[in-house]
């Protein structure tokens, strides 16, 4: 099952009404037991998915009708972070064991299904014109960057995955874990917005009555949606994106679009919002 999403002018933000602002940008429905649900957006073809193989056995992913492929990788990439239990991703039928926020990339061409009761896979995928292999990225032997400062209240740890120059190589897609220090609320912060590239945070280990709010739209123009636990968030490319959560939390970045430049952003001073 997949749904499609349009992409979207940057001015219709200002004017949206909060239904229609979740509806456009919030993706709060992809974990379901037994199930692999997907969303396509047209920001960069992007697709987001969430599949729970729940001890059903090997839970293959499916190829939606709207790719009209042989089956999901055909033209595409994936990127996997596991945000439940201990599960493994099959590639071609090989098992890669994946901890909590531990993640994979797998390469155009491959087959791919999802095995663990209790595991939660995030995949993100977008289209490739080549096959850049299968990697695994364990979460604790990459090395984090550190960033923010606890005077901000945004001291945070980003886990770089799949990052471009310097990192595996992708034809589009970036990924990576951003993980909030106890006691700072902040992600990205000072935002930015990349004009070149859509990115989708997926938000994880927020606690049920914890809540993150997602800052989006134009600088002086912004808007804010309030997200759960296992909820993304879609920024187009003209959108700033940064959040605050009420507790500790973490999440998946995912980019693509025209490079796979990590540092090509452009960054919005706190002036203009
Ligand atoms: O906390 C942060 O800062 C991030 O994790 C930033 C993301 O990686 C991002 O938005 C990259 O464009």
């Amino acid at each position: 099952m997949m749904e499609v999403r349009q992409a979207t002018a940057p001015a219709s933000a200002e004017t949206a009404t909060t239904a229609e602002l979740r509806g456009r940008y919030l993706v709060d429905d992809l974990f379901a037991d037994g199930e692999v649900r997907a969303v396509y957006t047209h920001e960069d073809r992007m697709v987001l998915a969430g599949a729970v193989p729940a001890g059903t056995g090997p839970l293959a992913l499916p190829t939606p009708d709207q790719l009209r492929a042989e089956h999901f990788l055909e033209r595409r990439e994936l990127g996997v972070v596991n945000v439940g239990g201990p599960g493994e991703v099959l590639v071609d039928d090989e098992p890669h064991a994946l901890g909590t926020l531990d993640g994979a990339y797998v390469g155009r061409g491959r087959r791919v299904a999802f095995r663990g009761d209790g595991a939660r896979f995030y995949l993100v995928s977008a289209g490739a014109h080549a096959d850049h292999g299968v990697a695994v990225f364990r979460r604790d032997e990459v090395e984090p960057v550190e960033l923010g400062d606890q005077r901000g209240a945004s001291v945070r740890r980003l886990y770089r995955y799949v990052w471009g120059p310097g990192g595996h190589p992708s034809c589009q897609l970036q990924l990576g874990v951003t993980v909030i220090a106890e006691g700072s609320v902040w992600n990205t912060m000072p935002p930015h917005r990349h004009d070149r590239r859509t990115e989708v945070y997926l938000y994880t280990q927020l606690a049920d009555d914890a809540r993150v709010l997602h800052v989006l739209g134009e600088p002086g123009r912004t808007r804010h949606l309030w997200v759960r636990d296992g909820e993304a968030v879609i920024s187009p490319s003209w959108s700033v994106h940064a959040g605050a959560g009420t507790g500790p939390y973490a999440f998946v970045w995912a980019m693509a679009g025209e490079n796979t430049d990590y540092g090509d952003l452009d960054p919005v001073a706190l002036e203009a919002l």
